[in-house]
């Protein structure tokens, strides 16, 4: 898969994929999640989720398992991921970790950072709804823009950077400084209300004031719509796989010196 083609706009480390699994593949993995044992999600406050591949120890050391055939086989997400290349330099050059989240509407993630338990690249597959993908910026306090305070608090610019709008089936990779430098996240809004373009500049969301940076790639879905023309898109049950490789694996000698 060449890659270059989905860049974003205004970004060169951000890859926006519509279409990335057909709809058949779609509905198989949405079943194999409703039908998976209750056991096996893990309840948050404001949302649950799934880990496949493992379990990371307090030192980000994978306790690796193997990860379910509905990501390495059908569909071949994994297999597919890689041929991206954007895995290449990474210390499996595939992704061995998902957290395979859980939003019902009115649920979503606070602008934070992955850490340095991953090679610096996420790939997040969305599943069964749409919905907006904010990139924050730490600001110095200096900077006299509208900001607010995160759990270590550092200060964040409320407006985002960078905004893309997720559509199901899609894939959006992040790399480089919005990897490493930059925070994403998920407002908790039970839909997004978008104002127009004029077919030459870019769809707005209401009430931020921001780009939609994606908005000349998306699929066509009936999200595409909404947004090219402004309206009110209602969110639905989005599952999100966001696939990383953890660079430290147990092995028989990490586990017998693990204290
Ligand atoms: O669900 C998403 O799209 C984002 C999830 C996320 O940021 C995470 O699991 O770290
Ligand atoms: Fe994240």
């Amino acid at each position: 898969m060449d890659l270059a083609k989905y860049k974003i706009e205004k970004s060169d480390q951000v890859f926006y994929v519509p279409n990335f699994l057909t709809v058949d593949e779609e509905q198989y993995l949405i079943r194999k999640i409703q039908e998976s044992p209750r056991q096996n999600w893990k309840e948050l406050a404001n949302r649950r989720l799934q880990l496949w591949g493992g379990q990371l120890t307090a030192k980000n050391i994978l306790m690796a398992q193997p990860l379910p055939s509905f990501v390495t086989t059908y569909p071949d997400i994994i297999p597919r991921l890689q041929s991206t290349g954007v895995f290449k330099s990474s210390a499996h050059e595939a992704p061995n970790h998902i957290i395979m989240n859980e939003y019902l509407p009115g649920q979503g993630i606070m602008p934070h950072q992955d850490g340095p338990a991953y090679h610096p690249v996420v790939a997040t597959v969305s599943l069964g709804s749409h919905t907006v993908f904010h990139y924050y910026q730490y600001k110095t306090a200096d900077d006299n823009l509208e900001t607010s305070v995160n759990a270590n608090g550092r200060i964040i610019d409320t407006i985002p950077a960078l905004s893309v709008l997720l559509e199901p089936r899609s894939v959006v990779i992040t790399t480089g400084d919005f990897y490493k430098s930059y925070l994403h996240g998920i407002q908790e809004i039970t839909e997004d209300n978008f104002i127009g373009g004029d077919g030459v500049s870019a769809p707005m969301i209401a009430g931020l004031n921001v780009e939609i940076a994606n908005w000349k790639t998306l699929a066509g879905s009936e999200a595409k719509k909404v947004v090219l023309d402004g309206g009110a898109l209602e969110r639905r049950v989005r599952y999100s796989l966001t696939c990383r490789d953890v660079e430290n694996v147990a092995n028989l000698k990490t586990l017998l010196t693990r204290r």
